[in-house]
């Protein structure tokens, strides 16, 4: 994507969620949108664990591989274009992404969004950030060592075309270069909740509702 495609938000209109802006800032009549970045290697176990904060704290979760691979399977223009990078585990222009996870939110009706796997690299935040106007309460970061991550992703058998060890090896270099960075970046402003993924999934989760706790009361 060429820088100055950043320059001008990639989506006009403000991202409407009941019909009503959707800013960090809040009015009395708005509910303040609350985003959740949850970040980790691939198969650092991102997707299980927010399937549980789903059913316990009443967020909207939006996987942007899973928006990416709806667009593939809807047909769309873009679809060969998204296939061939997930195959190759490169990182789609974030224009695409960030249209799809803005789309989802407004659709959802909700306010308190996990948005899992995004963003992951540089281009994904700063694209992010310059169309909705949206800072994420924090970033939610699965810390799992590569040979157990490399383990799970093996034996997943979702029929993902990503999920074979030439393109795991690929995902896992793009992780380190592209993503590391943006989670160091949130880091320096004290926004990163590290959970140790290494652990069997009950035991990641007991970690992660802590997290959660503030959110208790606060179920939709
Ligand atoms: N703590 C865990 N211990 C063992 N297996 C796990 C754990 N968490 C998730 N898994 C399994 O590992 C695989 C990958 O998990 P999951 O899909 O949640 O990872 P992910 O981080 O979302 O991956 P990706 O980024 O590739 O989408 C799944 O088969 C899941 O059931
Ligand atoms: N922000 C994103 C998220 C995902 N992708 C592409 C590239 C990933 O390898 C693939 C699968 O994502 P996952 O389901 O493992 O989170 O989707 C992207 O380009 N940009």
């Amino acid at each position: 994507m060429e820088r100055d495609a950043l320059m001008s938000p990639v989506i006009d209109a403000p991202i409407v969620v009941d019909s009503e802006k959707v800013e960090n800032g809040n009015s009395p009549s708005e509910k303040k949108v609350i985003v959740i970045f949850v970040l980790g290697g691939p198969g650092s176990g991102k997707g299980t664990q927010c399937a549980h904060v789903v059913q316990h704290f009443g967020f909207t979760h939006l996987s942007a591989g899973d928006l990416l691979r709806a667009e593939i399977n809807s047909g769309s223009e873009n679809g060969t274009m998204i296939q061939n990078m997930i195959k190759e585990g490169k990182i789609v222009p974030s224009e695409v992404t960030v249209k799809l996870l803005q789309r989802a939110m407004k659709e959802s009706g909700n306010y308190k969004f996990l948005i899992d796997g995004f963003p992951r690299n540089e281009e994904n935040r700063a694209a992010f950030e310059q169309v909705t106007k949206v800072v994420p309460e924090f970033v939610l970061f699965f810390d799992c060592p590569e040979e157990e991550m490399e383990r799970r992703l093996l034996s997943r058998n979702q029929g993902r075309v990503d999920d074979n060890i030439e393109t795991i090896r690929k995902r896992f270099k793009v992780f380190a270069e592209s993503s590391v960075p943006v989670v160091e970046y949130y880091a320096s402003k004290g926004k990163v909740r590290k959970i140790d993924a290494g652990k069997p999934i009950d035991l990641v989760f007991e970690d992660v509702k802590e997290i959660f706790s503030p959110f208790d009361a606060d179920v939709n």
